[in-house]
């Protein structure tokens, strides 16, 4: 008899633009063999030449993703709906794929942003600044809350990591990064998102269409301080996360 896959503890990394969450996703990535990372979709049209092994050569229609983000903040009233429908399919793709740890005993795969983040932090700030218009907003939500709730649980997430930097900080590692797509992104933008992910991940406040997310567990870490080239920080940041998974397993079954 075929044995099940075990049921993956699914948790989505969340954070400002240039927080670091792709930095942190690699170096979870390496820290236990049962533990997978799913990097943003998006992230994955920007880093075309990257190497590592979490990020893959990309077909030529995703590489025209890459235009897409070019497009969205060259002009955000044109193509912030374009944008946010694209991004949220690919989330929704990546959050259905079959873990590829099939034999990892207690598997936990690591999404780099969720269906969430596009929704209550990305789309809901391009509205509120006049990028999406009403109506564009209404159909966006419409299928988004529908989607959504067809594929349920399947794309259901147990937890949540919120990494938490000033935007003033994210700014400064996004022009060090130098992402040609995102050198006009004004401070106010990061600001804004910044507000977003507080009202959501940390005050908790944030109205939200799926009842289920008031309860996940949410790990909220600092990452201000400059951790890359410190050996010692990293390993007392992947404790945290340590401490905060086993917890999870303890209730996922
Ligand atoms: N803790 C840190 N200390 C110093 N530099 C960092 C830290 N984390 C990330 N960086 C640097 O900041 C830049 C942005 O990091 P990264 O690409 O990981 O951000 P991200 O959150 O994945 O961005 P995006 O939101 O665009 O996907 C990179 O140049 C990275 O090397
Ligand atoms: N508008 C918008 N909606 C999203 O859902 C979304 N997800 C990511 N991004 C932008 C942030 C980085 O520039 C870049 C890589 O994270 O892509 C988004 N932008």
């Amino acid at each position: 008899m075929a044995t099940q896959p075990k049921r993956s503890t699914k948790i989505s990394i969340e954070g400002n633009i240039a927080a670091g969450k792709s930095t942190f996703v690699r170096l979870l990535a390496a820290v236990e063999s049962d533990w997978s990372v799913v990097p943003e979709p998006i992230g994955r049209w920007c880093n075309v030449h990257n190497t590592d092994d979490v990020y893959q050569e990309l077909s030529s229609s995703q590489k025209s993703g890459g235009n897409l983000l070019q497009m969205l903040y060259s002009k955000p009233s044109r193509w912030s709906y374009t944008f946010q429908s694209y991004a949220c399919l690919s989330r929704i793709r990546s959050q259905l794929q079959p873990p590829s740890l099939k034999l990892a005993e207690k598997p936990v795969v690591f999404y780099e942003r969720s269906v969430y983040s596009d929704r209550y932090v990305f789309a809901s700030s391009l509205y509120e600044s006049g990028s999406l218009t009403e109506t564009e907003w209404t159909v966006y939500q419409d299928w988004h809350t529908w989607l959504l709730r067809r594929f349920h649980p399947q794309i259901q997430l147990d937890a949540l990591i919120y990494l938490r930097a000033p935007p003033q900080r994210c700014m400064q590692r996004l022009l060090m990064r130098g992402r040609e797509e995102e050198q006009n992104i004004p401070l106010e933008y990061l600001q804004q998102l910044h507000l977003k992910h507080e009202d959501w991940l940390l005050h908790r406040t944030m109205q939200q269409d799926f009842a289920y997310l008031k309860d996940v567990p949410v790990l909220i870490l600092d990452v201000n301080e400059d951790f890359k080239n410190d050996k010692i920080k990293q390993e007392a940041i992947i404790d945290k996360v340590k401490e905060f998974v086993s917890g999870l397993e303890a209730t996922v079954c």
